[in-house]
């Protein structure tokens, strides 16, 4: 993390820079936020790479992109998990949905055949 985007941030609406502890421990925090950000792309890339293969296979053998059966299901677990992880779970539901509707998306570009 950039020392600067802790200090450009610290600043009280008049301009005055924040206290010295406040900027150490914004500091800390935002090197966690970005090892975690970082963990965030490798797992994604991980799975994009699974449904990759799942597409190939659907395409391969005439299954249709979409499965609404198993969405539903990933999306009861998924809601179970964000609630134990105090996570909001309407949180956890947009964001599957999104990323199985970009990887439907790939299933659909995939050459059927
Ligand atoms: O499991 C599948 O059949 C997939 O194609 C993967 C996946 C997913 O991203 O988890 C995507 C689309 C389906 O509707 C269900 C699940």
């Amino acid at each position: 993390m950039s020392e600067d985007t802790a200090v450009d941030a610290a600043r009280d609406p008049a301009g005055t820079p924040a206290d010295p502890e406040v900027l150490r421990e914004l500091g800390v925090l935002r090197h966690s936020i970005d090892n975690l950000d970082a963990a965030l792309i490798h797992l994604l890339a991980e799975r994009f790479k699974l449904t990759q293969r799942v597409g190939v296979l659907k395409a391969t053998h005439a299954l249709p992109p979409a499965d609404p059966a198993r969405e539903a299901e990933q999306l009861e677990r998924l809601r179970g998990l964000a609630v134990t992880a105090q996570l909001d779970p309407a949180f956890a539901e947009k964001l599957l949905a999104f990323i199985i509707s970009e990887v439907i998306r790939h299933h659909e570009s995939i050459p059927r055949g």
